[in-house]
């Protein structure tokens, strides 16, 4: 029921505009999503953001942001184009260092150390702290080395090692029956779908403690988006994930806690069901019922 409801509403790329123009905060009952009555302030913390202030050149994309992201549940971050979303996913492994001018103040705590801090191992901090695009980007090699490749990288080379690590990482992506027998042809040639749970299989198979999700499944089909979600349902026993979408049918059905930013700023952070039905704040509300956008 679940799986035609969500197929249904994906297939119509207005649905979330048509759920909106109610003018309601949204029903998310009809999301057939089990309802959490947690609070953040229950959970244990991950990610923990103070007085962050984040420049591109001249112009600053996030104002003193205060967030705490909670342990092994799925939070994801909503708002309407250019508020600031992927700035704040990408600053969590340190992707911004690539982007030229760009400063950050205030601190990134990550299982209580300042991922700023002098002599911080970036990359030990990427592969603790792995990121999926929104575009599946699977290396020109073998199914099996693409996933291999993260172990490789740390000079690990026991064959037997590397083969079970594969076959775990592509089973947690719910893939393994699928490649099983091709598992030595090119990740190129399979479906978009495949090959964003492929891209997903790389990332987990050096056990990181955080899914960084940049609008995962904004590419796919569907049926592949499902199947996406479906897998971030089952990964979140495992990692913290943190997920960018822009589409808010999926934040509420595949998140715990929901982040709301406007222009740079974050808004409202709390309990998924709570933000989407009864929002604190009037520029959350305006948003959920569709005002702007
Ligand atoms: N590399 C960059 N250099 C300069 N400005 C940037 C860069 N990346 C983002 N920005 C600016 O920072 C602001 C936030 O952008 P960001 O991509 O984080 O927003 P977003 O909420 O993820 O948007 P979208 O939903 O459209 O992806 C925007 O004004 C954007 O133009």
């Amino acid at each position: 029921m679940m799986e035609a409801q969500a197929i249904e509403r994906d297939q119509d790329p207005a649905s979330t505009v048509n759920e909106a123009s109610k003018g309601h905060a949204m029903d998310i009952s009809s999301l057939n999503r089990g309802v959490s009555t947690r609070t953040l302030e229950q959970e244990d913390v991950c990610i923990d953001v103070r007085n962050m202030n984040l420049f591109y050149g001249d112009k600053q994309a996030l104002f003193d942001v205060n967030m705490r992201i909670p342990k092994k549940r799925v939070t994801a971050f909503i708002g309407p184009s250019g508020c600031g979303k992927s700035t704040l996913l990408r600053s969590f492994n340190r992707m911004n260092d690539l982007v030229d001018g760009c400063r950050i103040e205030g601190e990134i705590n990550i299982d209580n150390q300042n991922i700023f801090e002098k002599g911080m191992d970036i990359t030990d901090l990427r592969r603790r702290v792995g990121m999926v695009f929104q575009k599946p980007n699977p290396f020109p090699k073998s199914i099996y080395e693409n996933v291999a490749y993260g172990l490789r990288i740390q000079g690990i080379n026991k064959k037997r090692l590397i083969d079970e690590t594969v076959e775990w990482a592509l089973r947690s992506a719910a893939l393994w029956d699928e490649v099983k027998d091709r598992l030595h042809e090119s990740a190129l040639g399979m479906s978009g779908g495949q090959q964003q749970r492929l891209v997903i299989a790389r990332t987990i198979a050096v056990k990181p403690e955080v899914l960084l999700l940049d609008e995962p499944a904004s590419a796919l089909d569907p049926i592949s988006t499902l199947k996406i979600e479906e897998l971030i349902n089952d990964l979140k026993d495992d990692f913290t994930i943190v997920i960018v979408t822009h589409n808010m049918q999926q934040a509420a059905r595949v998140s715990d806690y929901t982040a709301f930013m406007y222009m740079g700023n974050l808004i409202e952070f709390g309990n998924t069901d709570t933000l989407f039905t009864n929002p604190t704040e009037k520029k959350t509300e305006d948003y959920i019922t569709g005002r702007y956008g």
